[in-house]
């Protein structure tokens, strides 16, 4: 079946909508540092609204333990929001409290209402079938119809994402709609070479997506919190940086398998170890065999890849003719260690074919270190959700909303 669309649901003016989208920005001091996934969304709520439905946006940002934290607040988005709507956006400071009953009902014709972070609710997220379909009812019953935009997130079983998909009439919103089309491109016969490039830090998430990666790519570039992993599982010592040491063997897995398949894993030769992680670190540039070897040992942090391996990396990605490429080669927001990050964006700019960057913080990574959307093929607000998606993996989000991926 395909993709139910927002055509699907007829007319919604003076209908309740709600409408999940993923307004996950990264913030610093309260400040959103990149609005990029606001920008996203606005596609599909400015088509609702100019049809005159009454606009409940839902969404979670960050990952708070289902309770309200004010860190995790997303009023400085409903804020950012109102600027580039150009118009008031109203702020309940509840989910599925008063305060949210109040802000619906209070909605008219061609007006929209920001809710309280979805994940202050631990039903949001729960293992339990019950008890995120008891929360999806909840928020069903502020709607009349739902449209699902959140793109970031379609890859979670969470109650805003399918259970709430199957209690009101549901579609698709135009981002994940535009997505899937740009996605297509990359499962559907893509051109080869093609060089899937990993980074960033959620790496639990994204080492389980490589075995799956591996029949489907020529090579796989690994950089970021990930890399330290893949080098422990060759041996050498990592000091203090980022390492899933119970995933060892996994990954010890896969490089076999990479050899099986002729699929080159390429891996860094050189690494920036920091004293601390901070801006202002003492740093040094450091072969893998040898990571220990600062004045630090065994308390250096790995934060970016070298120049030798970012050269690498560039030169493998600039001779492909698809690449997708998702997390960040180092932490990038901190000056010292953003070159590695740097050197790969500038290469997918170069890329003679699709260059695809995917992710929330690729994405602000790209925009910060002065990189515009136009240089590239396109860029994709979800990372785990594009590289799920590119596994030809079953989708909740995606699933619930009539689509299926082609055999
Ligand atoms: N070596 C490293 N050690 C710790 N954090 C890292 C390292 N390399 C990258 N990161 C961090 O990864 C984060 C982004 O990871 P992730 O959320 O997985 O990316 P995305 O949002 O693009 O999918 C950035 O905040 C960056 O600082
Ligand atoms: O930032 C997100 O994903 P991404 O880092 O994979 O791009 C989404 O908002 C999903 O967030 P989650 O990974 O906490 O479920």
């Amino acid at each position: 079946m395909a993709l139910r669309t927002l055509e699907s649901l007829g007319s919604l003016a003076g209908k309740k909508v709600v409408v999940r989208c993923d307004l996950n920005v990264p913030l610093k001091d309260g400040v959103i540092t990149d609005d990029g996934r606001v920008r996203a969304s606005l596609p599909t709520l400015s088509a609702l609204l100019e049809q005159g439905a009454r606009v409940v946006v839902i969404s979670h940002l960050g990952r708070p333990d289902g309770a309200p934290d004010p860190k995790y607040s997303l009023a400085p988005v409903a804020t950012r929001l109102s600027e580039l709507l150009g118009k008031p956006v109203a702020f309940a400071d509840d989910t599925i409290g008063d305060a949210a009953t109040k802000v619906v009902d209070a909605l008219g014709d061609g007006e929209i209402a920001v809710l309280e972070n979805l994940r202050f609710n631990a039903e949001e997220t729960s293992k339990d079938d019950l008890e995120r379909a008891r929360f999806a009812s909840k928020l069903a019953a502020f709607g009349d119809a739902f449209v699902s935009d959140g793109f970031g997130v379609v890859h979670r079983k969470q109650a805003s994402v399918f259970e709430l998909a199957q209690a009101l009439p549901s579609a698709a919103g135009l981002l994940i709609a535009a997505e899937l089309d740009v996605l297509d491109r990359l499962t559907e016969n893509p051109e080869r070479p093609y060089t899937v490039v990993l980074g960033g830090s959620k790496v639990s998430d994204k080492l389980g997506v490589i075995g799956h990666l591996l029949p489907r790519v020529d090579s796989l570039a690994i950089g970021g919190g990930m890399l330290f992993t893949f080098l422990a599982a060759q041996g050498h010592k990592v000091g203090s940086s980022l390492l899933e040491a119970d995933q060892i063997d996994t990954v010890k897995g896969y490089l076999a398998k990479a050899e099986e398949l002729g699929v080159e894993i390429v891996l860094p030769t050189d690494v920036v170890v920091a004293e601390k992680f901070a801006a202002d670190a003492a740093h040094e540039v450091r072969p893998i065999d040898d990571i220990e070897g600062t004045p630090w040992g065994e308390k250096g942090l790995g934060l970016d890849i070298g120049p030798d391996t970012a050269a690498a990396f560039a030169q493998k990605i600039t001779s492909a003719k698809t690449v997708f490429w998702n997390g960040p080669m180092g932490v990038f927001e901190l000056a010292p260690f953003a070159a590695g990050t740097k050197a790969i964006a500038q290469a997918l700019t170069e890329v003679d074919g699709l260059a695809v960057v995917g992710g929330g913080d690729s994405a602000a990574a790209v925009r910060a270190l002065g990189f515009t959307d136009d240089q590239f093929g396109h860029i994709s607000t979800g990372g785990g959700a594009s590289l799920e998606f590119l596994e030809g993996k079953k989708l909740p989000g995606l699933e619930a909303l009539g689509w299926e991926p082609s055999a």
